[in-house]
């Protein structure tokens, strides 16, 4: 079963397009994730799949019905924000159960579904507190205890751990990750952070300006992007890009490599004089300003000795390497 179709769904606001002729589905169980720079119409796209807002052309159906003009509640999908969105005089336990409340769920099924979340999110201690006297996690917690309970047929998340510092943020989605095997409910999950995108998607969607860019697994758009916009998109530190024609490609084309396909020798092709060393502890990114004035960064593994104003040489995998045209679209291997 098919948990999503859109069919050339677009999205207007007055005479701004800001979604152009989307085309998805998202099958039972997988995890979506959309990415793309800010103002590309990821959240507006959320919110059209939500029922939040009404597309102004096109076809949605969620798990086979056409939902255009079904208003949020009965679309069968819960949705998490960034902000938690949460009834700050309600405790945990209320918060969760407010939805089916609302719905005339029966008041034990009510009572076994916000057990059952709040075990699965070790809320358990927490349910009587209110959201003030929570952390920022676990109010995101209950935020997700929220839309479990409902027992949708598909999640949509808008950016959930934007507000969590950087350790909460890996543990979180090493969470949502658990809790999506355990559910195998489709996911659709809003993020700029390429590093969840790699990590959480079964497939990537990347937004560019209100249109798909590239749609397939985290490792074929790493390893195969369509154009340089995904490739420089994907990937931190991002892909190196310099031009082709000193190194033998075609006049107005770019090379595009890896940090970790660049390598530190005395016979490769660039030169360059080192600018700055982040010396990551398990790895070292080196910034390079060659002879042609651009700045490239090279990742080497493990920890690395160089000093800012050494000069180095730099050499590259030609199989790793890309070519792109000057439109930017992908001309070939190199
Ligand atoms: N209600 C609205 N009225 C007019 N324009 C809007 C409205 N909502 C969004 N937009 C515009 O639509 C575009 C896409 O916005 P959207 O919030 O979907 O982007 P986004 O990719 O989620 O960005 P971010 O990562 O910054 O949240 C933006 O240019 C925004 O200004």
């Amino acid at each position: 079963m098919t948990a999503l179709v859109l069919d050339d769904v677009c999205k207007a606001f007055g005479k701004v397009e800001v979604l152009r002729n989307i085309d998805l589905a998202v099958e039972d169980g997988e995890f979506v994730v959309f990415v793309g720079p800010s103002g590309c119409g990821k959240s507006t796209l959320l919110r059209v799949i939500a029922g939040l807002e009404d597309a102004t052309s096109g076809r949605i159906a969620i798990g086979g019905q056409p939902v255009n003009g079904v208003p949020p509640a009965k679309r069968g999908i819960a949705m998490v924000f960034q902000s938690y969105a949460l009834y700050p005089h309600l405790n945990v336990r209320d918060n969760m159960a407010l939805g089916l409340k609302q719905e005339g769920a029966p008041r034990t099924l009510i009572a076994e579904r916000v057990a059952e979340a709040s075990r699965m999110l070790e809320l358990g201690a927490y349910l009587d507190r209110r959201p003030a006297e929570l952390s920022g996690g676990q109010r995101q917690r209950v935020a997700i205890g929220r839309a479990i309970v409902r027992q949708p047929r598909l999640f949509l998340f808008d950016e959930p751990l934007s507000n969590l510092d950087a350790s909460l943020r890996m543990n979180t989605r090493i969470e949502i990750a658990a809790l999506h095997r355990s559910l195998s409910a489709a996911m659709i999950y809003v993020t700029h952070d390429q590093t969840e995108a790699m990590t959480l998607a079964d497939r990537i969607v990347v937004l560019r300006d209100g249109r798909v860019e590239q749609i397939g697994t985290p490792m074929e758009l790493y390893n195969n992007p369509a154009n340089r916009f995904v490739a420089g998109f994907l990937g931190a530190p991002s892909m190196n890009f310099l031009r082709a024609e000193p190194l033998g490609g075609p006049p107005g084309a770019t090379l595009g490599i890896r940090p970790e396909h660049l390598t530190v020798g005395a016979d490769g092709p660039l030169r360059g004089e080192v600018t700055h060393v982040e010396k990551l502890g398990g790895d070292t990114n080196i910034l390079v300003r060659t002879e042609g004035d651009e700045t490239l960064t090279v990742r080497v593994f493990g920890q690395y000795d160089v000093a800012v104003g050494a000069a180095l040489r730099l050499g590259y995998d030609e199989r790793h390497a890309f070519l792109f045209a000057q439109d930017g679209s992908r001309l070939s291997n190199r």
